[in-house]
């Protein structure tokens, strides 16, 4: 070795300039030692932590929680908003950036017609794997056309169509839920909730003659637990998860299959049944050149409006029940809003109406309180087509993003907004009530926007996120809104779910499933 250097010395005029250098870099190798060892694997330990580091705080802190499995909203929306109006990120889908507020969201959400944005790309690969051919799937011409013929299934009279069978189902399960609460002692509403949306979703949406059998529904909630298994960011084995996860779609569009082939049969024999579902309208509707969609086409959409139909109302009740159990006070206000409204509006054979969903304001209150702090979906992504900058109306900041690029629009940044939101880490349903003592921003309930025509508040999708915003917005919120207020109404007006099982705590998680740790294990009774 040290024959080699010298000679190279020698021969390479450079290297003599190097000389101090070279000769002691030879003196060192000759007299290595275990300290040098050492001193070489604490600076590589070092550098490699720095950079773990600082790739883990560059990291989307959202997918950070993922990764830690905890879930702490109020962190991950101080965190995204600490950094700016817009920012730097790499999450699962590679680097991106990560804007929020009403301002952010209106530049990105109501400019998608102009194709600058792409809903479709903006997907993770497993969400579009799933989603795969629906209108998740599509953008912009392909896009509007399947909103408009599905939209059809949530107009206010389609939504009225659906109650009565809703109100029939949750009597039907809560009895059913007071007779499990006597067997076992208790009764995990986490896993009913599921349940109830599941069947929901399959009997309503997609008109299928879903079982009430108890024992063969909770396992179907298990195999759609395995389905969304695919979203959860496992450090190994995720791909594990997602061929089970496409297992169980491949099972729900056999299954659609079977109810669309069952229908055509009928057709074939002249009967016209007269279903009211998304799926009937679809298999009877034509584009202007009298095409309609394939079997597969059809049975793609029903993918979504199953998913995405159940899992994400069950989750907002499961977090509206832990909530309600630890505020006692809120719960006799709302027992009382129910007494009152059954005194205004009789019901109509011991049931809702209508007119009962529309008069419950400190309810829809509280579900707008809820879906601000734990709404399920954390962001919408798209990706962009073309160069384009990004300037905050406020600040002037300016960012270029590239062809390409993924933008996400944070949701949970966005309803933790202090400037909308005072104390915006504080459940407080009264803030959702105009004029209410307790509201310290009436104005944001009062804000201007897209909103259900369910309750009493008005609030821009811009402002509360939870459904998304713009020409993408939830096509069910109504539905879901719907669903929501008649499940928790009956369950405030009728039956007692205060006691949890001793030991538990209600912790809210994203590993190993979206949702409490231990469940909602509670007592279950009718309320005399
Ligand atoms: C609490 C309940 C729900 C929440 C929080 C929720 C959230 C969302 C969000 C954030 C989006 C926008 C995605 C984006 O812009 O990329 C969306 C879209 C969608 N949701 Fe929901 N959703 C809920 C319930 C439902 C229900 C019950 C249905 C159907 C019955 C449904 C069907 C859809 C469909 C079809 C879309 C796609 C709309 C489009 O791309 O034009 N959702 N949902």
């Amino acid at each position: 070795m040290t024959g080699v250097v010298s000679k190279l010395w020698e021969d390479v005029p450079v290297l003599n300039s190097l000389d101090p250098l070279v000769e002691l870099g030879i003196a060192r190798l000759q007299n290595w030692s275990s300290k040098d060892t050492l001193a070489i694997l604490a600076v590589a330990v070092g550098g490699a932590s720095t950079f773990s580091y600082y790739v883990y705080t560059h990291l989307d802190p959202t997918l950070r929680q993922m990764i830690s499995g905890e879930v702490d909203r109020g962190q991950v929306g101080r965190e995204i908003q600490k950094r700016g109006p817009i920012h730097k990120v790499y999450g699962l889908n590679g680097p991106g950036y990560l804007i929020w507020g009403e301002a952010a969201g209106k530049w990105m959400l109501n400019t998608e017609k102009n194709n600058l944005f792409s809903g479709r790309e903006g997907r993770s690969k497993f969400s579009r794997l799933l989603f795969q051919g629906s209108i998740l799937d599509k953008d912009f011409a392909a896009h509007s056309k399947t909103r408009r013929l599905l939209s059809q299934a949530f107009k206010s009279d389609s939504l009225r169509a659906y109650l009565p069978r809703m109100v029939q189902e949750v009597r039907h399960d809560f009895d059913l839920w007071v007779q499990l609460s006597n067997q076992k002692g208790y009764v995990d509403l986490e896993l009913e909730l599921k349940q109830l949306a599941l069947r929901f979703a399959f009997t309503l949406l997609v008109g299928a003659d879903f079982t009430k059998d108890h024992e063969m529904s909770t396992g179907l909630v298990q195999k759609y637990e395995e389905l969304l298994l695919g979203f959860i960011p496992w450090p190994i084995g995720e791909w594990n998860g997602k061929e089970k996860s496409m297992k169980v779609r491949r099972m729900l569009v056999e299954d659609v299959k079977g109810i669309i082939r069952k229908r055509r049969e009928l057709l074939a024999k002249g009967v016209m049944p007269d279903f009211s579902d998304p799926l009937w309208l679809l298999m009877n509707t034509k584009d202007e050149n009298g095409q309609g969609l394939t079997d597969d086409e059809l049975a793609d959409e029903c993918v979504v409006l199953v998913i995405a139909g159940h899992e994400t109302t069950a989750r907002t009740l499961a977090s509206f029940t832990v909530e309600i159990l630890q505020n006692p006070t809120l719960l006799l206000d709302l027992r009382k809003e129910q007494s009152d409204l059954v005194q205004q509006f009789p019901l109509e054979n011991g049931n809702y109406t209508n007119d009962h969903i529309k008069h419950m304001p400190l309810l829809d209150a509280c579900f707008r309180e809820i879906e601000r702090m734990y709404g399920p979906a954390v962001e919408v992504s798209r990706v962009v087509r073309n160069d384009i900058v990004f300037k905050d109306p406020e600040s002037g900041k300016e960012m270029k993003i590239r062809k390409g690029k993924r933008i996400a629009w944070s949701i949970t940044a966005t309803n933790r907004d202090p400037r909308v939101y005072p104390d915006p880490d504080t459940f407080d349903p009264y803030r959702w009530i105009e004029g209410a003592a307790a509201s310290p921003s009436a104005s944001a309930a009062s804000a201007k926007g897209q909103d259900s025509d369910l309750g009493a508040v008005k609030v821009s999708s811009f402002r509360l996120a939870t459904f998304g915003a713009g020409h993408r917005v939830c096509l069910g919120m109504q539905f879901a809104r719907m669903e929501m207020l008649i499940i928790a109404g009956m369950m405030i007006k009728d039956y007692d779910f205060s006691d949890v099982k001793p030991g538990v705590e209600l912790i809210e998680v994203r590993r190993p499933k979206f949702g409490y740790r231990d469940g909602v294990p509670v007592k279950f009774t009718k309320r005399v």
